[in-house]
């Protein structure tokens, strides 16, 4: 096989929590994440020269080793000896800088996707220990589906898949960095941990309000301070009819808890009336985990 066409999905966190921080500025963490049907197409072909070639159709973003995919493909073709070289197109749909693991999902197409390509015979978890070298999220990135992550991010265990419902995404026109999100939480206490247990118990007896309502993300109060927009998305969705609405990851995406697309269709609308956010998404939640 020598082209390959692959989807990188991205995802929400429905709960994040930070538990302490280490000595490599790295946090323990305590998270649900959730796969949504947004996707970038990743196409893998062959070539025959040795080398990394990697294009997208974002102008903006880095043609060269520091994008994310083109790391990936490095750390497999250094470790594996392999001869041939590879061109890596991009075609971005998942918001940028957004707390969506655009670039994370990125990386695991391509460590996915080359492991068939090369036959190099990696299992999933092989994958994913290699995957965590590039970022903490890259490993749920490899597995998809509804998972709680904890380490920092890298420790994965399968959950009751989400219940049917509509997620609406929008992001407001900023780019966050995780970096310093998770760098000016340090500053701050956390007064209040948001109920994770709350999510799992929801989860587990399939009742979506109960997931809505648990919702939280311990990120969101330092991303607010700095970005007031994320509120005004959030109320909006709520007065829209949202069951529940948080900020993911780092941000600045909202996402909004939809029983029905009609009502999320009407919350689409207001969120775009109300100029709030360019990037407004509806999407499904994908619950099927690779394997
Ligand atoms: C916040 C989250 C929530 O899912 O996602 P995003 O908002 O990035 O999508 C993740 O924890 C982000 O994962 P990811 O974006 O893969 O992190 P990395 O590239 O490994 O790290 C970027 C920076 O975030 C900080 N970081 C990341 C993960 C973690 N558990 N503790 C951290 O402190 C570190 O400062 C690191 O330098
Ligand atoms: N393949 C990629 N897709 C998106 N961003 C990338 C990629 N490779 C490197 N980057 C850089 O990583 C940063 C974080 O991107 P992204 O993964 O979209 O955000 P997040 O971690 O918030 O989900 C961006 O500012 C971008 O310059």
């Amino acid at each position: 096989m020598d082209k390959l066409e692959l989807k990188a999905l991205g995802k929400i966190n429905l709960g994040l929590d930070v538990l302490g921080r280490r000595e490599n500025g790295y946090h323990d963490v305590r998270m649900v994440m959730q796969t949504l049907y947004l996707y970038d197409n990743v196409t893998l072909q062959k070539k025959s020269a040795p080398g990394i070639e990697i294009d997208s159709n974002l102008f903006y973003l880095p043609n060269d080793e520091d994008n994310i995919a083109w790391k990936a493909a490095k750390l497999l073709i250094d470790e594996f000896d392999i001869k041939d070289g590879i061109r890596i197109h991009l075609d971005k749909h998942i918001p940028v800088a957004a707390g969506m693991a655009g670039g994370s999902s990125n990386a695991a197409a391509v460590l996915y996707g080359m492991n068939q390509m090369f036959r190099l015979g990696l299992s999933q978890k092989e994958l994913m220990e290699r995957g965590v070298k590039l970022g903490a999220d890259v490993p749920y990135c490899i597995m998809r589906g509804t998972v709680l992550a904890e380490g920092i991010g890298e420790k994965l265990t399968p959950l009751p898949p989400m219940p049917k419902c509509q997620i609406l995404i929008a992001k407001p026109p900023i780019s966050v960095s995780t970096k310093m999100v998770y760098e000016k939480l340090d500053s701050c206490e956390i007064k209040e941990h948001p109920d994770i247990d709350g999510i799992l118990d929801g989860l587990k007896n399939q009742d979506l309000e109960q997931v809505a309502a648990s919702l939280g993300n311990v990120l969101e109060k330092v991303t607010v301070e700095a970005y007031p927009v994320i509120a005004q998305i959030k109320e909006c969705m709520m007065e829209a009819g949202a069951l529940g609405a948080m900020m993911s990851g780092s941000g600045p995406t909202v996402f909004g808890i939809f029983r029905d697309r009609r009502t999320a269709k009407e919350a689409f609308t207001k969120v775009k009336a109300q100029n709030l956010a360019k990037q407004i998404y509806l999407a499904n939640v994908h619950n099927v985990r690779r394997r």
